[in-house]
């Protein structure tokens, strides 16, 4: 019988600030590596996969419903851009369009208030560009790290990159993980290494990207995910959005499941991210509705529940516009998300 060590959450209420909504600030303290547990998992691939394929047709929201939670997807998109010809002037758009996601006289015709997106998520080396743009508001800055988005530079590069974001500014690191640690069953490893990262992080949330495409089975990616929640991980995401294969439902089961387990064994709630390659309106409405039906509304907050995009928020506008006007807009208006 595994010996259950109980991790603590630590939470700080924060107020509303106009432009987010009141979310609570959550750290997720690491516990033992408990071997026995993860022995214990498993991942039923054929059954997973039937959930996951009657998702979609589950789900047909319309008109107030649906432009309800086309809003609460964009309040939860950490919005990206993750380029090797990335600028700070493109940066710099990213995050006017963090600031102001959906126009305002939409909004109006919706009777929103002011909503901002969930974060903007860049490299180290946008990080100042990023800080400047986001002045004056509450917008978190996101940095991949750790060698993303192989993960395969020298632990002491890896660590100290993760510092240099956070001193540069970042409030959210995303790390990779060694997928090797996992193809080699190595958890020892790979809970050693997550530590380390969260250690590094200091006040910075830390959101352990699991690369699931390289992972090999559903299994292991149950796994991993409960090793890095073990260590300490605020979020799990799926991917880097470089991978050939990066977020798929069947894989989001599985790691809100293991997200659920988590919760209902140490009592610990841990955000989730799915990224790369969702970039239409109504898979977003999915994979809220997959969380909601999981894990509750509690997780239908920015501070559990992120997407990982760099052009979902486009179609989002032009669903909404559609709501609002029953015309569609040309893609080239939304550019910059
Ligand atoms: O973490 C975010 C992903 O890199 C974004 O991927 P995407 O460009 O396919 O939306």
């Amino acid at each position: 019988m595994a010996t259950q060590t109980t991790p603590r959450e630590s939470t700080t209420e924060t107020g509303a600030t106009g432009h987010l909504p009141q979310v609570t600030e959550r750290r997720v303290e690491p516990m033992p590596l408990d071997m026995d547990w993860l022995r214990s998992v498993q991942a039923n691939t054929s059954a997973i996969e039937r959930r996951a394929a009657a998702l979609p047709a589950r789900r047909s929201l319309k008109k107030a419903h649906q432009a309800a939670w086309l809003l609460r997807a964009v309040t939860c998109i950490d919005l990206t851009t993750l380029s090797g010809d990335d600028t700070a002037r493109r940066v710099e758009r990213l995050c006017a369009k963090a600031r102001q996601p959906i126009a305002p006289d939409l909004l109006d015709a919706l009777g929103m208030a002011s909503i901002t997106t969930g974060a903007v998520c860049v490299y180290h080396e946008m990080i100042p560009a990023a800080r400047r743009a986001l002045e004056g508001t509450n917008i978190p800055i996101a940095a991949v790290s750790t060698g993303f988005p192989a993960g395969l530079s020298p632990l002491e590069l890896r660590i100290r990159e993760i510092e240099m974001s956070v001193e540069a500014g970042a409030t959210e690191i995303d790390i990779v993980i060694s997928r090797r640690h996992v193809l080699s069953g190595d958890w020892q490893a790979l809970y050693d290494e997550m530590r380390a990262f969260r250690e590094a992080c200091g006040e910075a949330h830390v959101k352990a990207i699991l690369a699931t495409g390289e992972l090999g089975s559903l299994r292991n990616v149950a796994r991993a995910s409960l090793v890095c929640m073990m260590a300490g991980a605020d979020f799990i995401k799926t991917s880097t959005g470089k991978e050939s294969v990066n977020a798929t439902l069947p894989v989001s089961l599985v790691m809100i499941r293991a997200i659920r387990e988590y919760y209902e064994r140490t009592g610990v709630r841990v955000g989730y991210k799915p990224a790369g390659g969702i970039s239409k309106a109504k898979d977003a409405i999915t994979y809220l509705a997959l969380m909601k039906e999981e894990l509750g509304d509690r997780w239908l907050q920015p501070d559990l529940f992120r997407f990982g995009a760099s052009s979902l928020l486009g179609d989002i506008e032009r669903q909404l516009e559609h709501h609002v006007t029953g015309n569609y807009s040309a893609a080239y208006r939304h550019a910059t998300s």
